[in-house]
């Protein structure tokens, strides 16, 4: 692993860094921010921050503002790529924001050329917790798991998947259902291919209706002037489908707040917050 930058923050440190991926078979890019409880030599909870379409780690890292309540409550947070990158790596045909590079749905892709290289299912799940509990104090015990849009999808997934390893989730206007809007049919239609019986795996309303539970409880928040509310989001899908399940879903419209992360940076320390007492 290779430190790319580090720098002092609220007692801690931000760091960000690059290692070959045996996932993805690229170079891949993430930041680190590492809290000051770190000094005392225990081990700390982390939460996992998965971003949304068109980002790198460095939309968070730049426009999160989780830093302070990292500090506060202990908390290593990290911030992934959204896709493998570099020579050789497929793109949308026509260079399109919703597919391809910054925009890797956080599958293993089964088609070709995506199957080369977009792994991402396996590079969150697997790769990057045992790579950061290898370099950073962390407890792997105490993981937790959030995102934003796409990245919501990717947590609300993975979280329903692996409950015994992502202890606690949360997301911020996540795509909730991917194989009833738009974004999802064109990601999971090239990625995994038009036979939808896959698709169940990387949809968390499907997944809640074949029975996977979370951990726990689930947080989500939601802007009410998210331009992209009503045709790829759909949040009311999910409490549906948690309610006929009985699953403990908190659903909250922010009124007035859009997709952006000034709505994210709005609701961050309260999610860091809602982490750090389940872990
Ligand atoms: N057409 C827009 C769409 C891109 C966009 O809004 N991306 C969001 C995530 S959307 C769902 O996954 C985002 O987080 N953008 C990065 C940012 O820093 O705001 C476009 O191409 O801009």
């Amino acid at each position: 692993m290779e430190t790319l930058s580090t720098s002092k923050a609220h007692g801690g440190t931000l760091g960000v860094y690059r290692h070959a991926s045996s996932a993805t078979d690229t170079d891949m890019t993430f930041s680190v921010f590492v809290p000051p409880q770190a000094e005392e030599g225990g081990k700390l909870p982390v939460l996992f921050y998965l971003s949304g379409l068109t980002c790198t780690h460095a939309n968070v890292t730049d426009k999160g503002e989780y830093r302070r309540a990292c500090a506060e409550h202990g908390i290593i947070f990290v911030a992934p790529d959204t896709s493998p990158r570099g020579e050789g790596v497929a793109d949308d045909p026509e260079g399109a924001y919703d597919f391809g590079l910054g925009a890797g749905f956080y599958v293993n892709a089964t088609v070709s050329p995506f199957a080369a290289h977009y792994r991402m299912w396996d590079y969150i799940a697997e790769e990057l917790p045992a790579l950061v509990a290898a370099h950073f104090p962390i407890d792997p015990a105490r993981m937790g798991i959030t995102g934003h849009s796409m990245g919501g999808h990717g947590a609300l997934t993975l979280g329903l998947t692996y409950p015994d390893r992502f202890r606690s989730l949360s997301a911020f206007a996540p795509i909730v259902a991917p194989g009833q809007v738009p974004w999802g049919h064109k990601a999971l239609g090239g990625y995994l291919g038009e036979d939808r019986t896959g698709w169940r795996s990387h949809d968390a309303v499907a997944l809640i209706e074949d029975g996977h539970r979370p951990a726990g409880d689930i947080l989500v928040d939601q802007g009410d002037a998210d331009s992209f509310l009503a045709e790829q989001l759909r949040p009311q899908l999910l409490c549906e489908a948690a309610d006929r399940a009985g699953v403990d879903l908190t659903l909250r419209m922010q009124p007035g707040y859009d997709h952006s992360y000034n709505f994210i940076s709005t609701f961050m320390a309260d999610h860091i917050r809602w982490h750090a007492e389940r872990l």
